[in-house]
């Protein structure tokens, strides 16, 4: 970090005309850019005009001019940009981490005036290059690693538009707890237009109307307790179905590929309990299934040219194929919306209303959301909500978790004896039985510590401006929280790379939205609509799992060799299989 100290400054006015002191201390980034992306830090600050002599300056009116692409080509390492109150900006090339040179010609611009010992207010904005892109892989994981160099207020500018994002559990509590009001709307992204039938979905609809009304109906009617208590038998019955088989690879000794299980189970929980029907009797076979949903995140969560780069993005995302996959992945889901149509028109089951004949039924009432009149179309966004909120979030849950208790030997241990003395010996669990499971309980919230399934929450769109530490955050500007970031802060937990449930023994956090260390459903207005859903499904999959079998790591592998590398997408799920032989507790 360097805060442009008296000596520096007098090392600067060596060999300037002028010196400018900041008075705040701010970050220099020092590494070079590639290509696009780039960040810039965004605050206001004090400068000190220290020469004799009044002295002038270079003012940037277009504001446009501070992107990337523009300075691409030039050598310096930095630019700064000082904003004053009027909009009026200044150009500053910034040589090395102690001088600042104003910059000669630019022909743009006009001289601004500064006089001696004058005070003027800025608004700061850095612009560098550097090799740290935000678009990486795993951009959850680049951008905490950035934040432990550039503090838990950054904003990125990708193209042209300004990210900031947050990265401590005070931050986050600022953004979505005092200010979310003002930022609770969603930037319509490429990605999730074309998914959502342009923005008619709960998640990327923007804050309006129609989106109120959206999420009292989920509250209501879809994802009520009542709702998800009702369900309980589809759970028992999918959940047997999944211990049978597993008790199968027991017999044989075969290892049980974990990713694929829970991911089938929370499949076909979803798909009968919201859609009526097994997925198996769909156009999809179960592999092309998954493969369709992990797709579609991956077109939610990937970064697209076309939302960064105004008029000319969309090029680049034909070229890159992004385009083609979006596409494809829309028109796949299409199919599958439209063939569980047909199944309900044909099989029309007298008293038993799934949430497709509920919103079939408000279709033909022709029932009006927000100002729409609820369309074929609606109702398709709304699926994929279901489909893809409450499929992969619940099974990547559970395998993070059955991952780190196989690291974790003590944990796994412990956890199963509190399962197994708190069920004796049933057979089945049932659902008041997970209540009593104070430690499985602990378990899933350390698991959510360390990998929530959305790391960065749901990109969120600022409506009106406001404040986080001093920075100010301006309309349009998207926010993301990262909350795998706060999840591993030392400021927050006390040995934070470690997995250790019991962190959790004496303490209220849970992540219900209101302690911000843990934010693994997000907080405020757009708090996750499914957290009960989610959490049951989790706590009853996992139960069972642990209830019912013991588990080995399959021959010549030992605890360090699984290796916990996450794969990228607006989910982050583990990226090897999970392999592990069951082996059957007998004692019932
Ligand atoms: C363990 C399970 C789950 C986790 C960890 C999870 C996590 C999240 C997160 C982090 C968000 C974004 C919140 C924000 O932007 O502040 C979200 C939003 C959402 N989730 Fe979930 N979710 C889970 C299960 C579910 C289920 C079961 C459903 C529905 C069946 C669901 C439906 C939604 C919807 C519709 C939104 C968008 C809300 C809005 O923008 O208003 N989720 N979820």
């Amino acid at each position: 970090m360097l805060g442009l100290t008296t000596a520096a400054a007098a090392s600067a006015s060596q060999t300037t005309t002028s010196c400018l002191f900041i008075k705040r201390p701010f970050v220099l980034p020092t590494r070079k850019v590639c290509g696009f992306n780039g960040l810039c830090f965004n605050k206001r600050a004090s400068l000190v005009v220290k020469s004799k002599r009044p002295f002038s300056c270079n003012a940037i009116y277009n504001p446009q001019v501070q992107t990337i692409q523009e300075y691409q080509s030039e050598t310096f390492d930095y630019i700064v940009f000082f904003q004053d109150g009027s909009g009026k900006k200044a150009k500053m090339e910034v040589a090395t981490d102690e001088a600042f040179t104003p910059i000669k010609q630019d022909t743009k611009k006009r001289k601004l005036r500064y006089y001696p010992g004058n005070i003027y207010e800025y608004h700061l904005l850095l612009v560098f290059r550097s090799s740290e892109t935000y678009t990486g892989e795993l951009p959850h994981q680049s951008l905490w690693n950035l934040s432990k160099k550039y503090g838990p207020v950054m904003l990125l500018k990708l193209g042209k538009v300004p990210t900031v994002v947050l990265s401590s559990s005070e931050t986050a509590k600022q953004a979505l707890r005092d200010h979310d009001l003002h930022c609770c709307s969603r930037p319509s992204l490429a990605g999730g237009r074309e998914l959502s039938y342009n923005n008619r979905d709960i998640s990327s609809s923007p804050y309006n109307e129609y989106w109120k009304e959206l999420r009292k109906l989920c509250a209501q009617e879809l994802l009520s307790s009542k709702q998800i208590q009702s369900i309980q038998p589809i759970k028992d019955e999918e959940v047997k179905k999944v211990i049978d088989s597993i008790a199968e690879s027991s017999s044989l000794k075969n290892p049980v590929n974990l990713n694929k299980t829970f991911l089938a189970l929370t499949t076909s929980v979803v798909c009968r309990t919201a859609f009526g029907v097994s997925f198996e009797g769909t156009v999809l076979s179960n592999d092309r299934f998954n493969t369709l949903v992990r797709e579609a995140f991956e077109m939610l969560g990937s970064f697209s040219a076309s939302d960064f780069i105004p008029y000319i993005g969309w090029i680049i995302d034909r070229f890159t194929g992004l385009q083609g996959r979006r596409e494809k992945s829309f028109l796949d889901l299409d199919a599958f919306y439209e063939q569980i149509f047909d199944l309900h028109n044909k099989e029309k089951q007298e008293g038993s209303e799934d949430l497709v004949d509920l919103l079939l039924r408000l279709e033909k009432e022709e029932i009006v959301v927000g100002n729409d009149k609820l369309t074929r179309n609606h109702i398709k966004a709304i699926l994929m909500n279901i489909l893809l909120g409450g499929i992969d979030t619940s099974a990547i849950s559970m395998t993070w978790a059955m991952a780190e208790l196989a690291k974790n030997p003590r944990v796994m241990k412990k956890v199963q004896s509190e399962i197994r003395s708190q069920i004796k010996n049933k057979e089945r669990i049932s659902f008041d039985d997970t209540d009593k499971l104070e430690y499985l309980k602990m378990v899933i919230k350390e698991t959510w510590r360390l990998h929530p399934p959305t790391p960065l929450l749901l990109p969120r769109e600022v409506m009106t401006e406001f404040e986080i530490n001093g920075y100010t955050i301006p309309v349009k500007t998207r926010v993301h929280v990262n909350v795998w970031a706060i999840g591993r802060d030392p400021d927050s937990w006390k040995d934070p790379e470690m997995f250790l449930p019991e962190r959790f023994m004496d303490s209220n956090i849970d992540a219900k939205g209101q302690n911000f260390e843990l934010l693994s459903f997000g907080s405020g207005r757009r708090i996750c609509p499914g957290m009960y859903m989610g959490t049951t499904m989790v706590e009853f999959g996992l139960a069972n799992m642990l209830y019912h079998f013991d588990w080995k790591l399959p021959e010549g592998m030992a605890v360090e060799d699984i290796d916990m590398e996450e794969a990228p997408g607006l989910t982050v799920s583990k990226k090897s299989e999970l392999l592990l032989v069951p082996v059957k507790y007998l004692e019932h």
